[in-house]
């Protein structure tokens, strides 16, 4: 057993976050954006730029999207109608363009499996996460799912991954959070739980390497081998 492994054993449960992690949103969010910058009269935005503004709401996805050309007495201006728009234009399409990443559906049986109790931690709002995780046919994994507005705080908070040691009544030290971003890291080091994180999403335009956690896992699959519930 490698010391990663040791970290990792004794495990009661598994945080999964959303966007980055199991599902490649960022097609969805640069329609929806582009849609509501079409309307202001300002030109579409690339997937890559609209992910660098991905991971910590919707809010803030939709000010950084508008603060790309308008000044910030501007973006105060247009941003309550924006995201009022944007929502709207989300909820048209929530999870039309959008992909699950490899080994997600066989990580989370695996893990499941081995008896670990999974939850959903995103910053997504919680009435779009739960209709893509059905879309997806994830849902049934999970035993809580959290939004971004499920509570005052969200990511990098650690209310929402304490509230679900709550729920599972387990001590943060027998859970472990993934994630594909450093808001999921440091909500993760603040509540106390492990984390991994996974190479492939969005993590604000910066390597995924320069953030503090336990280690990269490449899929879920590669993260629910490493999990075990015995110590
Ligand atoms: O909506 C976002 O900002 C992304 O949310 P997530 O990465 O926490 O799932
Ligand atoms: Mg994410």
């Amino acid at each position: 057993m490698n010391s990663l492994q040791q970290k990792l054993s004794n495990i009661a449960g598994v945080i999964v976050d959303l966007d980055g992690t199991m599902a490649h949103t960022a097609p969805d969010f640069q329609v929806a954006i582009n849609a509501v910058r079409r309307e202001l009269d300002l030109p579409g935005l690339s997937i890559e730029l609209i992910e660098t503004f991905v991971g910590k709401g919707t809010a803030h996805l939709v000010r950084r999207a508008l603060a790309v050309d308008l000044t910030s007495a501007q973006v105060d201006v247009h941003f309550e109608q924006a995201l009022d728009r944007y929502h709207a234009h989300y909820h048209a399409i929530n999870g039309q363009y959008v992909t699950i990443y490899d080994g997600v559906q066989a990580g989370l049986s695996l893990m499941q499996q081995k008896g670990l109790r999974l939850a959903c931690v995103t910053n997504k709002p919680i009435a779009f996460a739960v209709p893509l995780l059905q879309k997806l046919g994830l849902e049934d994994y999970f035993e809580v799912v959290y939004g971004g507005d499920s509570f005052p705080k969200k990511k990098p908070d650690p209310y929402p991954l304490l509230q679900v040691c709550k729920d599972f009544d387990v001590p943060p030290q027998r859970i472990v959070a993934i994630g594909d971003s450093i808001n999921d890291a440091q909500a993760a080091r603040a509540a106390g739980c492990w984390v991994l994180n996974v190479p492939y999403g969005y993590n604000h335009g910066h390597p995924i390497q320069e953030v503090d956690s336990d280690g990269i896992v490449q899929t879920l699959l590669e993260a629910a081998e490493l999990i075990s519930p015995q110590s």
